[in-house]
């Protein structure tokens, strides 16, 4: 049985000092022995939110890095400098990087490849847009967006990894995609890693659901079959992240 993993994604949002308020105000209501929580936060604040967590159960994620070692990349962050401050998980090809930072399939691919070689957990995200939707090409799409993100990637690794499937047309537009349209996605995606790896690394792999997630919606999305948490936007910078944290 996998171990759901439910993972806040906060976004531009929170400066250094609101971060350690909100968590310390979050810390007594995402206690669980049950699912693995993890933060992911600006990465000006990932120091300070490490050292806010200690002694709980909660981990840190980042929600970008840049996929060279070290360089000239002027304002990007390398993985070991996110290892080195305690950070356990990165979030690699949000939409919104896609969107707004050109992010591809192949910086996607190489930033998966880098996290992995400095032992960090990639949320590797996918999603389709309404119209790719509308077009009723969903799955075709999110096969290669998976496909070409663990290009030359271990089973081994792979295992390791979590996917982030999130409907474009669902982030921060309170339109939460059906359980049936989540499900059926979220098992599309086992299939396809399935296809490439084995059925053992489909079965150990975590698929999270994002989009809209909210405390009423995430008991019956996260009994699914086939998805294992969630990744939150608007409603992990909330006490509701609590509520959906103890969704059972
Ligand atoms: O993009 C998301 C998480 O990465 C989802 O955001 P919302 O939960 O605000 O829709």
């Amino acid at each position: 049985m996998r171990r759901k993993i439910i993972a806040g994604n906060w976004k531009m949002n929170k400066t250094p000092s609101e971060t350690v308020t909100l968590i310390n105000e979050l810390k007594p209501l995402v206690e669980s022995n049950d699912v693995d929580v993890v933060f992911c936060v600006p990465a000006i604040s990932l120091t300070t939110a490490v050292e806010a967590v200690k002694g709980t159960n909660i981990q840190i994620g980042a929600e970008n890095m840049h996929y060279e070692e070290n360089g000239a990349y002027t304002g990007e962050i390398a993985a070991n400098m996110l290892t080195d401050v305690g950070v356990n998980f990165v979030i690699i090809g949000h939409s919104e990087r896609r969107e707004y930072f050109a992010e591809t399939d192949e910086t996607v691919n190489k930033k998966v490849l880098k996290a992995f070689e400095h032992g960090l957990t990639p949320i590797v995200c996918c999603g389709e847009t309404l119209t790719q939707r509308e077009q009723g090409v969903t799955i075709d799409f999110i096969r290669q967006q998976i496909k070409i993100a663990f290009l030359n990637v271990s089973a081994e690794d792979a295992q390791k990894a979590v996917i982030a499937y999130e409907p474009i047309w669902a982030i921060g537009t309170g339109k939460v995609a059906t359980t049936e349209q989540a499900q059926e996605v979220c098992k599309a995606i086992r299939e396809c890693i399935a296809e490439v790896y084995d059925q053992a690394t489909a079965e150990a792999i975590r698929i999270q659901y994002g989009g809209s997630v909210s405390a009423s919606s995430a008991p019956e999305l996260f009994a699914q079959p086939d998805i294992d948490g969630g990744l939150v936007g608007g409603a992990s910078l909330k006490p509701d992240f609590g509520k959906i944290v103890n969704y059972k």
